[in-house]
């Protein structure tokens, strides 16, 4: 009954956020694209942080970034062919936020950091670990900021998983098992995520959090793919795929993705799965719910042969209130690294390389090829 209570406070204060006040000098974003994605990952946690205003969006019709500006109460428009590259050159914007479909992450993150933009980029980082070594590279030499949204990472249920583990409490990571699947439809044939040119699979869509999540709780780096497989949407493009990775130190990893989760009995739709498990010398971990945990999770800690226990983490002991989502405290982190500040959590350039790896890993023992690399070169000056 204590946890149900919980939900629906943390869900009502969730859509019913109130605006704080603005700090004196908020930096000041602006969104690429009138994105689906957008008001979860950064319209909404914004209106909790007092250093961020959500101050321009360019969309490519003028009429599509008016309106979403008008529903957002955003202050600035751009719209049509130019609108994105008007945007980067807007010098009042401080950040820009990438969501655009995985095959332009490339030419619109180059694009933005010459601009001299922090960019807070849509996972999975882009179509290559190649593309993704040279954004980073990029940022590193004009001293900006750049990061891969792997949101799950900044909140406490995944920090606290990887505490649990590192404790040694369990002995040593084996093997983990980590899955995510999306229920059936909810992304229609037309979608991004189905066009190869886009960047699209299942993969490279949510495949991309169940390797993240694989490498950050066994704390090893795939050395080879044992096996794998995969269900076609069209051609070249996943809609389900599953792999197994022989990590680093003799560990194993099998990751599972669908965006075809099918009905129950053939009818009930059913709730996306978004577990994870981890085996250990001693016991075993599971985790119900580790990518958007604000709403319900779970943390259970099976020792062998000794009870189990169920943990919650909702919050840091000082940083998070129990309705901050992980794109809540993702923001957090991102705004005290611009800012200079120490971040609780980060996903790090090595990080955002390897799993582009991984994935290209994955589609190379399927057969399916790694996602089409940009057409678009960088000017030399660069
Ligand atoms: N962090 C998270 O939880 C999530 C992250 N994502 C990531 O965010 C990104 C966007 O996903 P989502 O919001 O679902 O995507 P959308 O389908 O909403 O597309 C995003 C934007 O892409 C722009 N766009 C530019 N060129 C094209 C093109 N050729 N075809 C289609 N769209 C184009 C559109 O901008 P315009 O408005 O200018 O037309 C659109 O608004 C992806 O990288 C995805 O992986 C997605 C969902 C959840
Ligand atoms: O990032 C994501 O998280 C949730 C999924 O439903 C979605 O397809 C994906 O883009």
């Amino acid at each position: 009954m204590t946890s149900l209570f919980g939900l629906v406070s943390r869900v009502r204060t969730v859509f019913n956020l109130s605006v704080v006040p603005l700090d004196s000098n908020p930096l000041k974003f602006g969104i690429l694209g009138a994105a689906a994605i957008a008001p979860d990952a950064l319209i909404n946690p914004a209106k909790s942080h007092p250093e961020v205003v959500i101050y321009a969006v360019a969309a490519r019709s003028q009429k599509r970034a008016a309106e979403f500006a008008r529903k957002h109460g955003i202050e600035k428009v751009f719209g049509g062919p130019n609108g994105y590259q008007e945007l980067l050159d807007d010098p009042e914007i401080d950040v820009v936020y990438n969501p655009l479909p995985n095959g332009l992450h490339y030419e619109w993150t180059m694009k933005a950091l010459a601009a001299g933009k922090h960019v807070l980029l849509e996972k999975p980082a882009a179509n290559t670990a190649d593309e993704t070594r040279q954004m980073f590279e990029f940022a590193e030499s004009k001293g900006l900021v750049l990061l891969e949204a792997f949101h799950y990472r900044f909140h406490p249920v995944a920090q606290r998983v990887k505490a649990i583990l590192d404790s040694g409490e369990l002995g040593a990571v084996k093997s983990t098992s980590t899955m995510l699947n999306v229920t059936r439809g909810i992304f229609g044939p037309s979608n991004i995520r189905f066009d190869h040119s886009l960047g699209g699979g299942a993969l490279m869509d949510v495949g991309c959090y169940t390797i993240s999540s694989m490498r950050f709780f066994a704390g090893a780096e795939p050395t080879s793919v044992e096996s794998a497989s995969h269900v076609l949407a069209v051609p070249q493009v996943d809609i389900s795929s599953t792999a197994t990775f022989a990590l680093a130190g003799g560990k194993t990893g099998t990751v599972t993705c669908t965006l075809d989760l099918p009905p129950a009995l053939g009818l009930v739709p059913r709730i996306p799965q978004l577990h994870a498990t981890i085996v250990c010398e001693r016991g075993e971990l599971r985790i119900y719910n580790y990518v958007l945990p604000t709403l319900y999770h779970s943390i259970t800690v099976a020792p062998a042969g000794g009870p189990a226990r169920v943990e919650k983490a909702y919050t840091f002991p000082a940083l998070g209130e129990a309705w901050w989502t992980t794109y809540r405290y993702q923001l957090e982190a991102f705004v005290n690294k611009v800012r200079g500040r120490t971040p609780h959590a980060w996903v790090t350039k090595e990080d955002s390389i390897a799993n582009m790896e991984a994935i290209e890993m994955v589609y190379a023992k399927t057969g399916l090829g790694s996602r089409p690399k940009s057409t678009y070169v960088p000017p030399a000056t660069t």
